[in-house]
């Protein structure tokens, strides 16, 4: 398996070029970013230097509380502005995919606005190769968010039918959300752009908790995922002395015949 840093959960306190470094020399193969809080040059030289690939970075969360911008009825110009920024910068820097943040919304306004922002981000993007993003994030965590569930987000991809258009998979909301994570692999893979992971419930340490990432990378190999998997956790202390993980899950002796296909019987 190889790792993506999420730079917005691992070395946060730092500013993302020492963060890159970090990430480096931690040996994650690929980073990846909430908010830019550099210009794009800077990050770029020692993206170059490191050798890292940045995978995403997001559009803006907005107002406090906000939570993104592309399904608010009634805020279309700053939607597509915080899109023009994120695009702008992601090809600056070299940025793979730009994760466009719903926020707080619901029903078929919210829903009409998300695909029509959508469709300019894919569209915005596309020249450039970039893809955009969305996820389904869990009601616990930000009661409100109009992306929950990975079958409405797989509805809205098949919706706006851009080829550039894709989930990122995050493993700790889905599991929070809906579980049989191995399962919901599978079905969803053809439209998963990224797929970024935690432990469950309380988004520490992937080695602990309820959810056994051994079991679930050995599923993502079986299926043939190839790409950084991301680190999105919140470390207990320094960053560094919490990586046992990079060796331990890896899936090497796991049997996942069951579950890759749907269970038996
Ligand atoms: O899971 C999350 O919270 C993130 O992937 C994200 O991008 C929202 O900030
Ligand atoms: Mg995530």
């Amino acid at each position: 398996m190889r790792y993506s840093a999420n730079l917005g959960f691992l070395w946060a306190d730092l500013a993302l070029p020492k963060a890159v470094r970090a990430a480096a020399k931690a040996g994650f193969d690929a980073v990846e970013i909430h908010a830019p809080d550099v210009p794009a040059a800077e990050l770029r030289t020692v993206l170059e230097r490191t050798g890292l690939p940045l995978l995403s970075l997001n559009t803006t969360r907005g107002p406090e509380g906000a939570f993104g911008l592309a399904a608010l009825p009634g805020r279309n110009m700053a939607a597509r502005e915080a899109i023009d920024a994120a695009v702008d910068y992601a090809a600056e820097v070299g940025a793979q995919n730009v994760h466009v943040l719903a926020g707080l919304a619901h029903g078929t306004a919210g829903h009409r606005h998300f695909i029509d922002n959508l469709s300019y981000a894919s569209a915005r993007a596309a020249p450039h190769g970039i893809g955009i993003l969305i996820e389904p994030i869990n009601a616990h965590d930000v009661p409100g968010y109009f992306l929950t569930h990975t079958e409405q987000a797989l509805e809205i991809i098949d919706e706006v039918g851009a080829k550039n258009l894709k989930m990122l998979f995050d493993c700790y909301h889905v599991q929070r959300t809906e579980g049989d994570l191995c399962t919901r692999l599978a079905a969803c893979l053809p439209k998963i752009g990224h797929i970024q992971f935690a432990g469950v419930p309380d988004r520490g340490r992937p080695d602990r908790g309820e959810l056994n990432y051994a079991y679930v990378f050995a599923c993502l190999r079986e299926l043939g995922w190839s790409q950084p998997l991301g680190a999105e956790y919140r470390p207990e202390g320094k960053v560094e002395d919490g990586l046992e993980w990079m060796t331990a899950l890896a899936p090497e002796d796991v049997a996942t015949e069951d579950v890759a296909q749907g269970g038996a019987d």
